[in-house]
């Protein structure tokens, strides 16, 4: 459910490591209940977007508002609203499993109240995130994506309403992605506001409502992931196997219906049709990163900036 009250925004947002400018005038406005998936190639900024947000770090200069609070000044009821899940932390390795849940579990107990049932209770949320035949293992013997499904139940327990992740399926089996993608989709029925990273093209397709991207420091794009494999990447690929050889060979164009009727009027006989293909997310992805590379500025102009990110 998206209503239209603001959960994060970001307004001038800039932030330097030392004279190395790393986030350049970031606006951002992300509505309560929706899933937002940050995107960027590596070294972008998107874990120091999140840091910012999350209030682990201060930007150099801009404002930034979370749940209505300046993350790096909010008190503890604040902290308790919004779950984090970093790339990887490795505190904790003797523990078991829900220990360790149970322990960050009572950091919430004040925080509940009659519209939020705070903490998660813990058993159910090791059967939510698939751990529970792991509830008595010491951290250090999980696998790497149990390890991460543990990571994900930590940034759960206090059952957020706002979620920044950071990669959470980096190291899951398909299996264990699809699981989580899942969890973020109940958790979005539930209102719950969601921020994550990842390299994965077809997981962001898969979760997010809204895909940002970053490129040296700022946003170059900001709309629906449709709407960003249309913009870019107009080429469709035909793909077509000659009966005689079996060879199969691929076709870019922008017109496959027209591509289509002049191969097939002319030489039928010759060539079956395999596959028309459109371009995928990740080649528009690509293209667009590339064209910022360029200096090409172009996002802006194709209506891919939300309103507050234009500038
Ligand atoms: N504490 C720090 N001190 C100095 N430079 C830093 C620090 N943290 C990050 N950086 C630099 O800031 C830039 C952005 O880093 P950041 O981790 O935000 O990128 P990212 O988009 O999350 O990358 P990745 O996809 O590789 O995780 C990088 O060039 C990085 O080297």
């Amino acid at each position: 459910m998206i209503t239209e009250q603001t959960a994060i925004r970001a307004r001038g947002v800039t932030m330097a490591y030392g004279d190395k400018v790393v986030l350049d005038d970031v606006h951002l406005e992300i509505p309560q209940g929706q899933v937002v998936v940050l995107l960027g190639p590596n070294g972008a900024g998107k874990t120091t977007t999140i840091e910012i947000l999350e209030g682990f770090r201060r930007p150099s200069s801009g404002q930034v508002e979370v749940l209505g609070q300046d993350p790096a000044r909010a008190p503890e009821a604040w902290r308790a609203r919004v779950g984090v899940v970093l790339q990887s932390w490795r505190d904790n390795a003797t523990w078991r499993v829900k220990d360790l849940l149970e322990v960050a579990a009572t950091y919430y107990e004040p925080y509940g109240d009659e519209r939020t049932e705070r903490p998660w209770p813990p058993d159910q949320l090791l059967d939510r995130v698939g751990l529970t035949e792991h509830a008595r293992k010491r951290i250090d013997k999980l696998s790497g994506g149990q390890r991460r499904r543990l990571d994900i139940a930590v940034g759960l327990v206090g059952r957020p309403e706002v979620l920044f992740l950071d990669e959470p399926t980096t190291g899951l089996d398909p299996g264990g992605r699809r699981d989580i993608h899942h969890l973020l989709a109940d958790l979005s029925d539930l209102s719950t506001t969601i921020l994550m990273t990842t390299h994965d093209l077809a997981e962001a397709e898969v979760v997010a409502d809204r895909m940002l991207v970053l490129a040296g420091g700022r946003l170059i794009a900001d709309d629906s992931p449709d709407a960003l494999r249309l913009a870019f990447s107009a080429n469709k690929e035909v793909r077509l196997r000659h009966r005689q050889s079996g060879e199969v060979s691929v076709h870019p164009t922008p017109d496959p219906t027209a591509y289509l009727t002049e191969v097939l009027t002319t030489g039928s006989g010759e060539v079956e049709v395999v596959e028309v293909r459109g371009a995928t997310l990740e080649d528009a992805y690509l293209d667009l990163v590339r064209r910022a590379d360029a200096g090409e500025d172009f996002a802006e102009a194709a209506g891919l900036l939300a309103e507050g990110a234009a500038r």
